[in-house]
């Protein structure tokens, strides 16, 4: 039986008809008021919304009671009857309502009922959930219709959206590869859940109406290889579109707005579209738009012209006020660039260019050319520092024997990031290997305590924790020394440069499950001293010379800036949930490969809603569904994400748990993977 939602608003009329009535209470399962002239109370108790079914209790009220008590009972019994045959019947035809719409959809698609064969359960007497008619997929309750998916059934009527738009829940419409012919009716606006539209391949024409981009949930609207023409709407409306191919029609006039910076998927080859591209993100190449003789850009071997300056010819009154134009501006941009430099002279004024450093062997770049992000050399001669040798510590490390603070300030250094607790510096001691020197400002941290905490620290050992190599202390700032590693962060596995290269799922799985189990040692080891890592993401998980990862800058930050409730009183369990936070956005990274933006919020409220409109496998990122990694183990792995992401603190697993369950994944993976072997 479908789900019959609209009875709720049907029943409060039906009410109506025991006016004057004072109505008691209304909640989903149940309702009762009183009926004043006859002095009963009605009680309709809903035992299965779905099912329509509804108990009418009769109660008579004590203290009213009459002679007329024999009369009234009647007339209550009678009542009674009388509702329930009401909403019986208004819930009978709110189902009737959505069978009675699917037929007349499919009446007018398939006239004559040319295609469709009685077996396919599209008749009146049967339910479509429950017989499971052709082509209709129901919820897991198998109440409400949710996709209809009729593709290349050689379909030759017309789209009847009035009717398939009353299909209250309906998140997909496939008709794709059939002969259906004639207009999409601006009806389509009716279908306010609609994700899916597939209508290519078909015969379609007119224009597309304006109401199409008013459904506010669409996602991938495809409607390429048909005969649809005139202008297309203003798609920048929709917030949540990702595909739109219409590619192959005759669409006129210019590409309208979309938010290209979302879409993943653009096409509009071979239509008749002129004017030039708007898309100024570049993502989409000549392929999506080839085919239009008129179209212009950069994407295509058209270029638009340039808009022609109206001559003018310049009097010599003109000439002076355009003189005065641009002595004033050029007055106004030494201003501001005088303003700018002193700026940054006040910014770097704690690090000074080191004149030994003239070039860099590595970046053979002259210290001149100077840019935070670009390749850059600074020393990190510090102002207070001044040769303070005594104030840094060594740790008993191979990598560095005999390093000197000394060493180290000389060092040329190149700036790699200004992130937001402090710069980060590559740097390379004469005949030594290569080091990085993160510089964090104004920690509040006494210098005891923060002695404390990295030699804690580094008493710890990991494999998968890239160990400190030394540290130094000053009341403004704190150095610490690490290896550098050279090949990069699963930041840039996943949305860098090396994105090319492949990065399976049994990689990512195994990524997840070392950080996994690195991460609950530490919270184990550190757990006295309530030391959680702060600050996980992907950029701070390196890959080793052997591509093993490790998580960098253990203990560094004091507090999280990731998770949305660290103002609460921090206790045991808290403070490492904190990690096990930002643990679940890797994982999410991981799952969806899609980056993560500063808090990370973004990515955890995308995934979190699409999950609840069960359209889990929609999370995860293409290239693991087109290498066929299993959809068991990825929807696995999604829920130990969920769970840490969890808003209570106290709800998130602790580390070793979710170790328990990456552990188990991983072992079916591996298993799989032999028993698949020839
Ligand atoms: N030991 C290292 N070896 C090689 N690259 C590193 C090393 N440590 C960090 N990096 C990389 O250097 C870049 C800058 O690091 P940094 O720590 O300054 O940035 P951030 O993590 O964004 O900042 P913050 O940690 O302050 O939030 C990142 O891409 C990071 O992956």
């Amino acid at each position: 039986m479908l789900k019959s939602r609209p009875l709720w608003n049907q029943l409060h009329l039906s009410f109506d008809h025991f006016q004057p009535a004072e109505l008691l209470t209304s909640s989903h399962c149940g309702i009762s008021f009183t009926n004043v002239q006859t002095f009963f109370a009605f009680q309709l108790i809903f035992i299965d919304s779905a099912s329509c079914i509804c108990i009418i209790q009769l109660h008579q009220k004590s203290d009213k009671l009459s002679s007329k008590s024999e009369m009234d009972r009647i007339l209550s019994v009678f009542l009674g009857v009388f509702v329930f045959v009401l909403l019986f019947s208004t819930a009978k035809t709110e189902d009737e309502g959505v069978v009675t719409a699917l037929l007349a959809f499919m009446d007018k698609l398939d006239p004559g009922s040319a295609q469709i064969a009685p077996n396919w359960g599209w008749n009146a007497s049967s339910d479509p959930c429950t017989s499971k008619w052709v082509g209709v997929t129901c919820d897991r309750d198998n109440k409400t219709v949710k996709k209809i998916v009729l593709e290349q059934l050689n379909l030759s009527g017309t789209l009847d959206v009035g009717s398939v738009c009353m299909v209250s829940n309906l998140l997909v419409l496939s008709l794709s590869f059939n002969n259906i012919s004639g207009s999409l009716q601006p009806e389509i606006s009716n279908c306010i859940r609609l994700t899916h539209l597939y209508l290519s391949g078909n015969r379609f024409s007119g224009n597309l109406p304006d109401s199409l981009t008013e459904l506010p949930n669409v996602k991938r609207i495809v409607i390429s290889n048909n005969g649809f023409a005139g202008e297309l709407p203003d798609f920048s409306r929709i917030t949540t579109l990702l595909t739109f191919f219409a590619q192959n029609n005759r669409f006129t006039g210019q590409i309208p707005g979309f938010n290209y910076r979302q879409l993943e998927d653009f096409n509009v080859a071979n239509n008749d579209l002129s004017g030039p591209i708007p898309d100024d993100t570049g993502r989409f190449d000549a392929n999506s738009f080839v085919g239009n003789q008129q179209l212009c850009g950069k994407e295509l071997p058209v270029s638009c012209p340039l808009k022609k300056k109206k001559k003018h010819k310049l009097k010599l009154r003109d000439f002076l006020i355009y003189s005065g134009y641009v002595i004033l501006g050029f007055i106004v941009v030494v201003l501001i660039a005088l303003l700018l430099f002193k700026k940054k002279k006040q910014r770097d004024d704690d690090v000074k260019i080191d004149p030994s450093t003239k070039k860099s062997p590595e970046s053979g770049h002259s210290s001149g050319s100077r840019n935070s992000r670009a390749r850059s050399e600074f020393s990190i001669t510090s102002v207070e520092s001044g040769g303070v040798s005594s104030s840094m510590v060594v740790l008993s490390s191979p990598v560095v024997n005999g390093l000197r603070f000394e060493d180290l300030l000389k060092a040329p250094a190149e700036l790699l990031g200004r992130g937001k607790h402090g710069s980060l510096y590559k740097v390379k001691p004469d005949g030594g290997v290569g080091l990085v020197v993160k510089r964090i400002k104004d920690w509040k941290i006494s210098r005891d305590e923060f002695k404390k905490r990295m030699q804690k620290i580094d008493q710890i050992k990991h494999p998968n924790v890239l160990p400190l190599v030394a540290y130094y202390s000053s009341k403004q700032e704190k150095l610490l020394v690490y290896e550098y590693q050279q090949n990069g962060s699963l930041f840039g596995l996943l949305h860098g440069s090396q994105k090319s290269q492949m990065f399976d799922w049994g990689s990512r799985l195994s990524v997840a499950s070392s950080i996994a189990a690195a991460l609950a040692f530490m919270h184990q080891e550190l757990q006295a001293d309530l030391i959680p890592h702060g600050n996980i993401k992907s950029s701070n998980i390196l890959l080793k010379n052997d591509m093993e990862p490790c998580l960098s800058e253990y203990g560094l930050m004091a507090i999280d800036h990731q998770d949305p409730d660290q103002t609460n009183n921090r206790t045991t369990i808290t403070t490492f949930k904190v990690d096990v936070y930002a643990f679940g956005v890797i994982l999410l990274e991981l799952l969806t490969g899609k980056p993560v933006q500063d808090d990370g919020s973004g990515l955890v409220n995308w995934v979190s809603s699409v999950v609840k409109e069960e359209w889990t496998v929609e999370v995860f990122d293409k290239a693991l569904i087109v290498e066929g990694a299993s959809e068991e183990r990825m929807v696995g792995l999604l829920q130990v994400a969920l769970k840490c992401i969890n808003a209570s603190p106290e709800l998130r697993p602790t580390m070793g748990q979710v170790v328990t369950i990456i552990s188990s994944l991983k072992e079916e993976e591996e298993q799989s993977m032999t028993s698949s072997d020839p």
